[in-house]
C-alpha cells in the first residue's frame, strides 16, 4: 500500500543543510498497522508528512496505492490525498465549528450534497462513538472526544490509509488507550492502512502489528512487534521496549535474592506466542527435582501476540537444575542465565 524507496529529505535552514531523512525504505501492506517510533528529532514528522506529499522528498520514490505521489499534477495529487486521512497531537480542529460541522468540513470541500452529507456525518458520529455530541464545540469537549472529531474528520471521505502524528501524546492514559482501541476497531472493520508516529513504545505494544525505529533520519532496526519486543538488537530499540517491560521494583527485588543466595541459579525466561500459554513452571514444579522461587514475572498483550517474562530462583543439584533448564529451553521459551551457581556455562 505504501512503499518508500531510498527517500531522502533535506531543509535548507539558515545555519545550512539539514538533512532529516537520509535513505528510507519501507514497505507498509494494506489492512497494517505500523509504528514508526523515534525520539525527537529523529525525523518522524518529516516522514509521516511527507506520505501525503505535505513535504516533497528531495530524492527517492515514494508510492502509495499504486501512485508514485512525487511525479502527480497537483489536480492528481488532489484526488490522491483523499485516500489518506491524517490525525494530529494537537487535533487541529476547527473551533468555530460543531462536532458536526467540523466532521462535514471535508465533505464540503470534496463536493459532497447536504443530504448525503448529513448521513455521512451521523454515520461518523456512530463510528467514533459521539452520539449525543452533535452540536457541540470542540471547547466543550475533552481531549479523547476531541480526537474522536479528528478521526471522524479524517475518515469523512472513506480514505484507504490514516496517518496518526502522535494521536494521543496529549491524551491522559486511559483517553490514550481508549483512543486506540477504536484506532483497532476502525483497523479491523474498515480495512484501513494505519501508520502511527510515535515516541511511546506503549502505543507500539498496543496496537501495532510492524514497527520501525527511526534513529537521526534512519531506520535502523524494523519488523513484528512481538519479534522487536523479544528480541531487541539495537541498544536505542531496548531503550524504546523498557518504556513497557522495565520494572525497577522487581529489579531490585531480583539483586537482593542474589545477595541472599548465591548458591541458588537464577533464570529469566522469556515467553512469546503459544508459549506464554503454556504450563511450564507448573511442570517443573510436579517433577519435584529442583526447588523453585518466582522471583518477578510480566506478561503483555501485542497485536501478533503475547510475551512475557518470568525469573525464578532455581536451586537444587547441579545436573537437575541443567536438566530443568533443557527442559524449559525444549518448550520453546527462551533461558537467560542470571546467577549461574551451577555453573552452567563454562
Ligand atoms: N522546516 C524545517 N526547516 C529546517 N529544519 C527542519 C524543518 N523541519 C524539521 N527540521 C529538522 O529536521 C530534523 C527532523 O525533524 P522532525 O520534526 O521530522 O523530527 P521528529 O522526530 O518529528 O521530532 P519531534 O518529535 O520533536 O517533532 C530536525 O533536525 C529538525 O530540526
Amino acid at each position: 500500500m505504501i512503499k518508500l524507496n531510498n527517500i531522502k529529505k533535506s531543509y535548507h535552514s539558515k545555519k545550512g543543510a539539514v538533512e532529516a531523512l537520509s535513505g528510507i525504505d519501507l514497505d507498509i501492506k494494506q489492512g497494517e498497522i505500523f509504528g514508526i517510533i523515534g525520539y525527537s528529532g529523529a525525523g518522524k514528522s518529516t516522514l509521516i508528512r511527507l506520505i501525503n506529499m505535505l513535504e516533497t522528498p528531495t530524492a527517492g520514490s515514494l508510492i502509495v496505492d499504486g501512485k508514485e505521489m512525487s511525479s502527480l499534477s497537483k489536480n492528481k495529487l488532489r484526488e490522491a490525498r483523499k485516500d489518506i486521512g491524517m490525525i494530529f497531537q494537537h487535533f487541529n480542529l476547527l473551533w468555530s465549528r460543531t462536532v458536526k460541522g467540523n466532521i462535514s468540513f471535508p465533505l464540503e470541500v470534496a463536493g459532497v450534497k447536504k443530504a448525503e452529507r448529513k448521513k455521512r456525518v451521523q454515520e461518523l458520529i456512530k463510528i467514533v462513538g459521539l452520539e449525543g455530541r452533535e452540536n457541540a464545540y470542540p471547547s466543550q469537549l475533552s481531549g479523547g472526544q476531541k480526537q474522536r472529531v479528528g478521526i471522524a474528520r479524517a475518515l469523512a471521505n472513506n480514505p484507504k490509509v490514516l496517518l496518526c502524528d502522535e494521536a494521543t501524546s496529549a491524551l491522559d492514559p486511559k483517553t490514550t488507550n481508549a483512543i486506540l482501541d477504536l484506532l483497532v476497531d476502525i483497523n479491523k472493520k474498515l480495512g484501513l492502512t494505519i501508520v502511527m508516529i510515535t515516541h511511546e513504545m506503549h502505543v507500539v505494544k498496543k496496537i501495532c502489528h510492524k514497527v520501525a525505529v527511526l534513529d537521526k533520519g534512519q531506520i535502523v532496526e524494523e519488523g513484528n512487534v512481538l519479534d522487536v519486543f523479544q528480541q531487541p538488537k539495537m541498544a536505542i530499540t531496548k531503550e524504546f521496549v523498557k518504556q513497557v517491560t522495565q520494572n525497577d521494583e522487581a529489579e531490585e527485588a531480583v539483586d537482593f535474592v542474589k545477595q541472599a543466595h548465591p548458591s541458588g541459579t537464577i533464570v529469566k525466561l522469556s515467553f512469546k506466542g503459544d508459549s506464554a500459554n503454556r504450563p511450564v513452571v507448573n511442570e517443573l514444579f510436579q517433577q519435584q527435582l529442583v526447588e523453585i522461587n518466582i522471583l518477578e514475572g510480566n506478561i503483555s498483550q501485542t497485536q501478533n501476540g503475547a510475551f512475557g517474562t518470568l525469573t525464578l530462583l532455581i536451586d537444587g543439584a547441579t545436573h537437575e537444575v541443567k536438566r530443568a533448564i533443557d527442559f524449559i529451553e525444549n518448550q520453546g521459551v527462551g533461558v537467560e542465565v542470571i546467577q549461574d551457581a551451577a555453573q552452567l556455562i563454562s
